[in-house]
């Protein structure tokens, strides 16, 4: 598949075929895991790269297609691991951080919900899990996390954008992803979820106004991630903490991993600001993922650097 099948959507479909022949293509450096399965019984498959067979390398995650809508996050997640594959012993930034960190990609996180707006809504966002005593469905992933859970920025109305769900975790996909990150959050180092739109890097907390303790670490490599996306793309992305730059947003999986204890935890909000907003044209697929490359290897070679 050559680089135009990166800078193209594509149905869920495709995106299984491609987990499939990625894994088959590169016996020894991608495994397909099962981390668990959607409510429609969809599968979640990780990629899991490791380019170096270096004993006891720390890792990445990183999410993609949490919620439904947001095309351009799976795309994301798909030409990140093409240009790992494709620049590890070409790029020197991405040789050293695949030397020294294997990556855990989540393509789609939300399958149910993505194949939902392929075929029925385009607009929708959550996942498509029936709740009791309305017609409504669908919880918001990423309000179903055990952070501050349910409180001021989510709904407890299950007709709302942001339903947080029936109590933490209810959905089996945010189980899946916790039960994964639980089960091995001594390797994972970094978290990392992408979303659009309005183009910010997102740090601890969105859901409540607590400073992270390690805030100004974690600040200054967002403003220096947004800094280069300046430099090199003359793009302006916003960065701070969530509950300051975009709006309170309890349950997030960020805040839940950063908890859990993985220090470095992010939320990307890919581009555009509002022009396409959700509806980001191909054409564009290209830069936006130039973007959150440039910002996901600024973050990992300061990540590195740390004692
Ligand atoms: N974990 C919360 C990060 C800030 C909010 C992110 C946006 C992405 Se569409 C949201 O979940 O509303
Ligand atoms: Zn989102
Ligand atoms: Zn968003």
């Amino acid at each position: 598949s050559g680089s135009t099948f990166y800078y193209r959507y594509h149905t869920l479909e495709d995106i299984y075929d491609w987990i499939n022949r990625t894994a088959n293509d590169y016996p020894d450096k991608v495994k397909a895991i099962l981390v668990g399965s959607s409510y429609e019984k969809r599968p979640l498959y990780a990629l899991k790269l490791s380019l170096n067979n270096r004993p006891n390398k720390k890792a990445m995650w990183i999410d993609c297609g949490i919620h439904a809508r947001e095309w351009i996050s799976p795309a994301f997640c798909l030409f990140f691991v093409h240009y790992s594959l494709s620049f590890y012993n070409v790029n020197t930034e991405m040789t050293q951080i695949l030397d020294n960190m294997d990556f855990y990609v989540l393509p789609v996180m939300n399958p149910d919900g993505y194949k939902y707006t392929w075929t029925n809504r385009r607009m929708w966002r959550k996942n498509r899990s029936p709740q009791k005593g309305t017609s409504c469905i669908g919880v918001d992933l990423n309000r179903n996390f055990d952070a501050n859970w349910c409180t001021t920025g989510a709904s407890s109305n299950p007709c709302d954008e942001t339903y947080c769900g029936s109590f933490p975790e209810s959905e089996p996909e945010s189980q899946a992803v916790a039960n994964f990150l639980r089960s091995h959050k001594e390797s994972i180092q970094i978290y990392l979820s992408i979303h659009s739109y309005s183009q910010m890097l997102i740090i601890p907390y969105s859901c409540s106004m607590d400073e992270a303790e390690n805030h100004s670490e974690l600040y200054e490599m967002v403003k220096t991630a947004a800094d280069e996306i300046r430099r090199y793309y003359r793009n302006t992305y916003t960065y701070g903490a969530g509950a300051h730059i975009i709006y309170l947003a309890p349950g997030g999986s960020d805040d839940w991993a950063y908890n859990l204890g993985i220090k470095y935890s992010f939320t990307f909000e890919l581009q555009d600001r509002g022009r396409y907003g959700f509806l980001l044209p191909p054409s564009h697929i290209q830069g936006a993922c130039n973007e959150a490359l440039l910002a996901v290897k600024t973050i990992v070679l300061k990540v590195m650097e740390k004692p």
